[in-house]
């Protein structure tokens, strides 16, 4: 008998460069069609190749303070002149669907999905230890030196805050990939109410 399947969308968060990405397209690809990563509105143009609807729902500044206004984002935020938010209606489509929908967010976005009582699983990827943490983010090669730097600064903030109980409903320290990968997994197939 297939298990049932928590139907709460999945809130991923964790420090840039844990290995967040690592770790959730490994559940997507070990579990074709049962996971969907979370579509994003934002205000920024589309990028060469970006598809609206498939990488993020793109709409003009005014259409997003309106659903602002009617209180449609889950979580919404502000980088540089952009604005990016997670709306409501997008998660219920897409678990209606039947797909376990993945948030890849921040801490000020956990905070605020948080407050507004939506249903959601909370898991944080830790790393090992901050110097690790370093190593991975410029090993990736993906940064600049001021980036580095920002991201670890900032780091530092999300690993204070994750220490706050009542948060994260699994903490997961990606320490051995597939170590950490078996106990998302475990996790994330855990019946519904096993661990309440
Ligand atoms: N358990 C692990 N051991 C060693 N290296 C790892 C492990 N997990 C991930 N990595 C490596 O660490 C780097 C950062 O991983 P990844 O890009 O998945 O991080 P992220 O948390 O998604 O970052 P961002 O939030 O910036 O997108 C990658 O080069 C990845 O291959």
């Amino acid at each position: 008998m297939a298990p049932t399947r928590d139907p709460r969308p999945l809130v991923i968060s964790g420090p840039s460069g844990v290995g967040k990405g690592t770790l959730y397209n490994l559940l997507f690809q070990r579990h074709p069609d049962t996971f969907t990563l979370s579509v994003s509105h934002t205000t920024r143009r589309p990028r060469p190749g970006e598809q609206d609807g498939v990488h993020y729902h793109f709409v003009t500044k005014e259409q997003f303070l309106e659903l602002k206004a009617q209180n449609g984002f889950l979580e919404n935020a502000q980088f540089g002149d952009n604005f990016y938010g997670t709306s409501k209606a997008t998660i219920e489509e897409q678990t209606a669907k039947g797909r376990t929908v993945v948030l890849d967010i921040e801490v000020e976005g956990v905070k605020q999905i948080r407050a507004s009582g939506f249903p959601a699983r909370y898991v944080f990827i830790a790393p090992p230890s901050e110097e690790e943490l370093e190593r991975r983010l410029r090993g990736r090669g993906t940064e600049t030196e001021e980036s580095i730097l920002k991201r670890l600064k900032q780091a530092k903030v999300e690993l204070e805050y994750s220490k706050v109980p009542g948060i994260h409903d699994k903490i997961i320290v990606n320490d051995d990939l597939e170590r950490a990968y078996k106990e998302l997994e475990e996790f994330v197939f855990a019946e519904p109410n096993a661990s309440a």
